[in-house]
Formats: C-alpha cells, structure tokens, sequence
C-alpha cells in the first residue's frame, strides 16, 4: 500500500537523525516539513513558546490531545525530569503507530505513553486505568471542535486542580472560539494569548495558556 506523508517524515528521521537524540528529530522533522511537504507539527515557533511554558511548569503528569507523528510529545519529553510521564492521545491508528515508532528512535519511550482512540472515550479512563489523580499539564492540539468539550470534561471528572496548565494551539488559525470563550469568560481561567504564525506557514497563528484557578 501507498505509504503516506507521515512515514515520509518518520523515513527522513530515521535517516537523517540521531537515534536517542530528541533535538535531532524535532530539528529533522521541522527541516522536512518546511522544505519537503507541510504538516501539522507544533513547529518550532509555537514550540519554543511551549517549550518555555513546560520549563516554567515543571510538570510530573501531563496530557496532550492530539499526537499525530510525535513531535510535540517528544518535544515536550525532552524537557521533563526524571520520573515524569506524558499521556497522549491520538485516533488515528496510522498516526499513532508512526508517532510509536519517531518516541522509541527519539528515546523517549520511557517518558511517553501514546493511547490510540477518542478523547471522550480516553478522558474518562485516565483515572482508573492510567492512574491518574490530577492533570499538571494539557497540551491541546487535535480538532478544533474538541477543544471545549475535552477541556469541560476534564474540569467535571475532576482531572484539573488549582494550577493546572492547559495549552491549546491554533486559537487563530483555524480557530477554536467556543474554546477561547469557555476560558477566558467562564472565570475558571487565568489567560495569556501567544501569538504565532500557523508552523511552517505565515499564515497568523496563536497559542492560548489556561491556567485552572478551581
Ligand atoms: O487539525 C489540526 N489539528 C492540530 N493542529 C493543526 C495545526 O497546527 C494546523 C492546521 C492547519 C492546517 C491548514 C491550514 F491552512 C492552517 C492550519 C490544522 C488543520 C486545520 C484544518 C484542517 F482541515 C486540517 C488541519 C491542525
Ligand atoms: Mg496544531
């Protein structure tokens, strides 16, 4: 069978990165997409500004919504202590057994667990099966149109707790207004709006930081 973008991108990592160096395949997945075929990474300009927020943060358990190849989960592990675990969730079985494959060349197999399905379905499972209490960290990048269902259903099965991080991308381009609206009206939410250029585009992009106040 025809094998589609994303394993282009993991063929030019495996050939062209540093097997258990994550900077090498965040450097090589960037370096294709921008010169070769655009795709839906974070990218590295949205990425520094999450970068600087996971710093920031210095989260034990985090959630991303959305994992796609990888990049932002192998991004995102680069950055966390020893011990901390990331939980990421992806629907589609191509992209998440792509996204399998760039974590173990990247090394960060040990920090990043990826859970293939829905998030509706997913979220409600974190506490009993992933042994999850509360959620330090969210890293929101899947469908725009889950953006506020997702984040409500974290808020009502109690997984956010005062100081939780949630970060959603794409908040201009294409643009989540019932979840922007959710945060920055409902009172719940301490806001910060990053502005960005969609990856690999110049087209104007934004990312939004929630901070859950309880
Ligand atoms: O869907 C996305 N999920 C997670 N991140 C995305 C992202 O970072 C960028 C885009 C994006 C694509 C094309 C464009 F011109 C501008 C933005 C999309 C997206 C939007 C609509 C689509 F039809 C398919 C992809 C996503
Ligand atoms: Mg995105």
């Amino acid at each position: 069978m025809a094998q589609g973008k994303e394993h282009r991108i993991l063929d030019h990592v495996l050939k062209n990165a540093v097997r258990g160096d994550p900077q090498s395949v965040v450097d090589s997945i960037d370096q294709y997409c921008s010169q070769k075929e655009w795709a839906m990474n974070v990218g590295d300009e949205k990425g520094l500004i999450l970068d600087q927020i996971v710093k920031e943060t210095d989260p034990s358990i985090l959630l991303e919504l959305g994992t796609y190849c990888g990049y932002s989960a192998i991004r995102i592990a680069r950055l966390l202590k020893p011990g901390a675990r990331l939980l990421t969730v992806e629907i589609n079985p191509v992209h998440a057994a792509v996204a399998k494959q760039m974590v173990d060349f990247a090394g960060v197999q040990d920090k990043v667990q990826i859970l293939e399905g829905s998030t509706q379905e997913i979220i409600p499972k974190l506490k009993a099966e992933y042994r999850v209490e509360k959620l330090d960290f969210v890293f929101i990048d899947h469908f725009k149109d889950k953006y506020r269902p997702d984040t409500q259903l974290l808020e009502d099965l109690g997984l956010l707790r005062i100081g939780s991080v949630l970060v959603a991308d794409n908040v201009v381009c294409p643009g989540s207004p019932e979840f922007l609206e959710h945060v920055r009206k409902s009172g719940r939410y301490d806001c910060t709006n990053y502005p960005a250029h969609v990856e690999y585009s110049e087209k104007l992009d934004a990312l939004e930081k929630a901070v859950f106040k309880g």
